[in-house]
């Protein structure tokens, strides 16, 4: 199966436009106004009316209020909210659409257990334990991914043209996502990395 790919922290309409050029099949914008990515609901919106139908937009979170997701799902049409914090499961069912819940792997945590205590959930998005909740491009232990995850699996944490063949190949996640892997400087991606990813990804597809 296409393993589906999602290009994160998007802040300039040169980098949406080769992410979409490239194929990505989501572009993820961060809302967490601690990182070095993120922009403003209405700078998202000027930067989604570049994506085209049937390319997802997901809106990143890391423990807003509600209605901050709630203002920032009436700026731009947001296909899937990610969920990057501490958020449990009634917060993230509140707002009544299609979510990801990011777990931070770190030996002791039963994801197991973490997927099934958000049973809504549309994916579990596996990434490194760093500080700042995410983005830090690091690569965690993938043995620590059980077998069977009670939902689907999206793979991130420090991915990159040259590790995210191995990464497909080992884990098998239905969706792969990165954002530091396919940039020069935070917030600013390189196309040819991202062209590059995405290249490694379908190749990987390939042989699997
Ligand atoms: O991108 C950020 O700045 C960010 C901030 C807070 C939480 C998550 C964030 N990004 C997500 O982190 C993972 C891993 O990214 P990387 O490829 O290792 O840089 C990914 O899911 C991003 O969406």
């Amino acid at each position: 199966m296409k393993t589906r790919i999602k290009i994160c922290g998007l802040t300039r309409e040169a980098d949406v436009d080769a992410a979409v050029a490239a194929g990505a099949d989501a572009i993820g914008f961060v809302f967490y106004p601690s990182s070095p990515r993120y922009v403003t609901p209405q700078r998202a919106a000027e930067l989604a009316k570049r994506i085209p139908p049937f390319v997802d937009i997901v809106g990143l979170f890391v423990n807003a209020a509600p209605e901050v997701v709630q203002a920032t799902c009436g700026a731009l049409p947001i296909n899937v909210l990610q969920f990057h914090g501490d958020e449990d499961a009634a917060y993230c069912r509140q707002f009544a659409r299609p979510y990801l819940r990011a777990a931070r792997v770190r030996p002791g945590l039963d994801l197991v257990e973490f997927g099934r205590s958000f049973p809504e959930a549309r994916g579990l998005l596996l990434d490194a334990f760093v500080e700042g909740y995410g983005g830090g491009g690091h690569v965690f232990d993938w043995t620590l991914i059980p077998p069977a995850l009670p939902a689907f699996l999206v793979l991130s944490g420090g991915l990159t043209a040259g590790n995210v063949g191995e990464a497909i190949r080992r884990v098998r996640p239905v969706a792969v996502d990165v954002s530091s892997g396919v940039e020069m400087s935070k917030g600013i991606k390189d196309h040819s990395k991202i062209a590059a990813f995405v290249a490694a990804v379908r190749k990987a597809d390939e042989s699997i």
